[in-house]
């Protein structure tokens, strides 16, 4: 019988990602841009173009202070290239070359962004879908701003949300009774043990990136991925 895939926790998350750059040689780009690619392969799963109510396909990317947010730039990119009409707002950016080039990427990809949080009303208006990749698994203790409007906006908006890896806000292992309820989450290595209890519709795994020695020390039993796919429904 195929073992259940394990729930990680914050520090296990975070010693799993140091390795993969210690110990198996990756650079954070790289990870970034196949965590990105799966967010945005994933989003195509759940919300094909042919299925969104409003005119346009557009779609409002949130981006975060931290690599969830660099993971949302990537996913914006590649949305476009799928055909979506993403719009970014990234209100703090960290003064560092991985993400000014992802940026810079965007705005080459003629991807608007915005300069302030649009109200509830608005983003219900003009938006089919808002991804969030505001906080990933080093998120910790109560937000601050700007992102705790941000999230106060967000949760009065009756537009589906996709969160990246965690959704914001919430504790990486006890969740949020009041926080976010994400229609989407899409956990990128392994879930972690907030995603439990995640009520949304879909649920996916991203991230098929993981050597086999690293699958078995934290014994992650990994479902498989169907053929050569970067995405998995869980
Ligand atoms: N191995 C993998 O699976 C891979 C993982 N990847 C991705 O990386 C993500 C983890 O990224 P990460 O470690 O950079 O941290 P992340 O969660 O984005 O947030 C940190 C930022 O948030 C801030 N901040 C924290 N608490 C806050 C608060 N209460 N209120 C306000 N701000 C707060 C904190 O700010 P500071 O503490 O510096 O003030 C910092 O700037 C992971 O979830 C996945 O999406 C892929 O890219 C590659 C492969
Ligand atoms: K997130």
């Amino acid at each position: 019988m195929a073992q259940t895939i394990k729930y990680l926790g914050q520090e296990e998350a975070q010693h799993i990602d140091e390795e993969l750059f210690s110990e198996y040689g990756f650079s954070v780009d790289q990870l970034m841009e196949l965590a990105g690619l799966s967010c945005a392969t994933a989003i195509t799963r759940a919300y094909p173009i042919t299925s969104l109510v409003k005119g346009r396909p557009s779609l409002l990317v949130i981006c975060g202070p931290g690599n969830n947010g660099g993971d949302g730039l990537v996913c914006a990119r590649h949305l476009k290239l799928f055909g979506y009409e993403p719009t970014i707002l990234y209100p703090k950016r960290p003064n560092k070359p991985l993400f000014q080039g992802l940026t810079t990427q965007c705005q080459k990809m003629e991807i608007p962004f915005l300069t302030e949080m649009p109200e509830a009303e608005v983003i219900e208006e003009a938006y089919n879908l808002v991804i969030d990749a505001i906080f990933g698994f080093s998120f910790k203790g109560a937000v601050r701003e700007p992102f705790d409007s941000i999230l106060d906006v967000l949760k009065k908006t009756t537009v589906p949300i996709a969160s990246v890896d965690i959704p914001s806000g919430w504790d990486v292992e006890q969740g949020s009774a009041d926080g976010l309820q994400p229609d989407m989450l899409i956990s990128l290595t392994a879930p972690k043990k907030s995603a439990l209890l995640f009520r949304g519709r879909y649920h996916f795994l991203g991230g098929r990136f993981v050597p086999p020695g690293l699958e078995r020390k934290y014994q992650l039993n990994l479902p498989q991925y169907p053929g050569t796919d970067c995405v998995l429904q869980l």
